[in-house]
């Protein structure tokens, strides 16, 4: 039996904009407003996943949602025909219908968490959507996000699908960027490391003072428990509050991890001595830890390259490639550390640079455009085959993008009821393309 990590890319939706919608988030602050190319940006991502495939690695595609999200303006009270309801929510709530444009599906590493059937207790791979409920925009993202991953992984014989954690605060849950596996092989049991930024149901424990922790560690133990994972291969490890006000508001833009390897700032945890030796010991086996010190990149250099938020891929046994955005090789600081970083002897051992330009502006780097899941040969069989990245569905996804998508958006073109016209005809080919059937509110009626 062969084993893979298959990376399931966001395809850019059609509204792709800067609304400045996450504090917390530097990038999305600095660009708000600021207009976008939904164009390039789908373009970008199309060209990450390509390369990914060229390198041999087997790379899926995740659909966008449908925006303006016309249904959550509805239950805030704007009401009339859909164009009625844009024209009077972009006039009344400007700030409110912005939210309600967002394209932020697109960051799949936020659409759920996945644990392999390697580690649930049933032997199926478990998927449970990420609540996203720190943020408006994004908070109305788990639905749909749950109808297209059961379209996606449809068999119930290897796939099991959870609702999303309640609703609220305390349960704060952004998904697989707050979460890690660690194995020796893919197809092996591993270990799995949930980070959380705050305790929701104790107050006497370290919280950050400026920005929002996201994730509360109850959510992330209702979602070990879900998944049927066990004490022997769950680590919990909270977030260092600090790095949180500096802009880390998930640990994906901190630290990355990979089979054995897990790369990471000095500043990105507390209490992690315990942490990785625990890792270690349920493991069976010693980790490769690596650690990079303040006086080499500072965390502002780190959230401001996206230093962390790279992903870290294996072409060969033992031979890693670091998939970075091009703001590293733009920054001295961090190119100069990472061409050192792959002559160390560690198995990173090459890095390879992406322009995802159009995400980054938004706080969006390589690993949040992807969600992992780690599969045999069987169950990928039993996925979506039109989910999967081959030539052909690249031709046909790159002449959708052109054939549908706008070349610049500005703030006020969100309200141009024309893009929501073009958006769903959009998206409604791509249900076609991707087979998946009726996924988005629109087509259900
Ligand atoms: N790190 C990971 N895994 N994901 C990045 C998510 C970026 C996203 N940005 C936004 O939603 C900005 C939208 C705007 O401002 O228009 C967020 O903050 O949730």
């Amino acid at each position: 039996m062969q084993h893979f990590e298959v990376n399931f890319d966001g395809l850019v939706g059609p509204t792709h904009n800067y609304a400045g919608l996450s504090f917390g988030n530097v990038a999305s602050l600095n660009n708000a407003k600021s207009s976008s190319s939904p164009k390039s940006a789908a373009k970008q991502g199309l060209r990450k996943m390509k390369a990914l495939k060229d390198m041999g690695l087997v790379q899926g595609v995740l659909a966008p949602q449908e925006r303006p999200d016309i249904y959550a303006l509805r239950r805030l009270g704007f009401h009339g025909s859909d164009k009625e309801v844009l024209a009077a929510a972009a006039k009344e709530a400007p700030a409110i219908f912005r939210a309600c444009c967002s394209a932020s599906s697109m960051w799949t590493a936020n659409a759920a968490t996945v644990s392999p059937s390697a580690d649930t207790m049933n032997g199926k791979i478990h998927f449970t959507p990420a609540n996203l409920t720190n943020k408006f925009h994004r908070s109305l993202e788990p639905d749909t996000t749950g109808r297209i991953l059961r379209a996606m992984f449809a068999n119930s014989r290897y796939f099991e699908h959870h609702r999303h954690l309640p609703d609220n605060e305390h349960f704060g849950d952004e998904g697989a960027a707050n979460h890690t596996r660690f194995c020796c092989d893919y197809g092996f049991a591993g270990v799995e490391l949930f980070v959380y930024g705050r305790h929701a149901f104790d107050d006497s424990r370290p919280a950050p003072k400026k920005f929002p922790a996201r994730q509360t560690y109850e959510a992330c133990a209702a979602v070990a428990r879900l998944h049927g994972l066990s004490d022997d291969n769950v680590v919990f490890l909270q977030q260092n509050p600090d790095v949180i006000d500096k802009g880390v508001f998930h640990n994906d833009v901190i630290a990355v991890g990979n089979q054995d390897v897990l790369f990471y700032h000095e500043e990105a945890f507390i209490g992690q001595e315990e942490a990785f030796r625990a890792l270690e010991e349920k493991l069976g086996q010693s980790m490769h830890f690596i650690e990079v010190p303040s006086a080499l990149v500072s965390v502002e250099d780190a959230v401001k390259t996206y230093l962390f938020n790279t992903q870290l891929v294996t072409l060969k046994p033992g031979h890693m490639v670091i998939i970075a955005p091009t703001e590293c090789q733009e920054s001295d600081v961090v190119s100069r550390y990472l061409e050192n970083l792959v002559t160390q002897g560690t198995p990173i051992k090459e890095v390879r640079y992406f322009d995802v330009k159009q995400s980054m502006r938004n706080g969006g780097g390589p690993a949040c455009l992807r969600l992992r899941v780690a599969m045999n040969d069987q169950e990928l069989a039993a996925v979506n085959p039109h989910c999967i990245l081959t030539d052909s569905l690249f031709a046909r996804l790159n002449q959708w993008v052109d054939k549908h998508y706008r070349d610049e958006l500005s703030s006020d073109d969100l309200a141009d009821p024309a893009l929501l016209d073009e958006s769903r005809m959009a998206l409604d080919e791509l249900t076609q393309i991707m087979h998946l059937g009726s996924v988005y509110p629109f087509q259900r009626g």
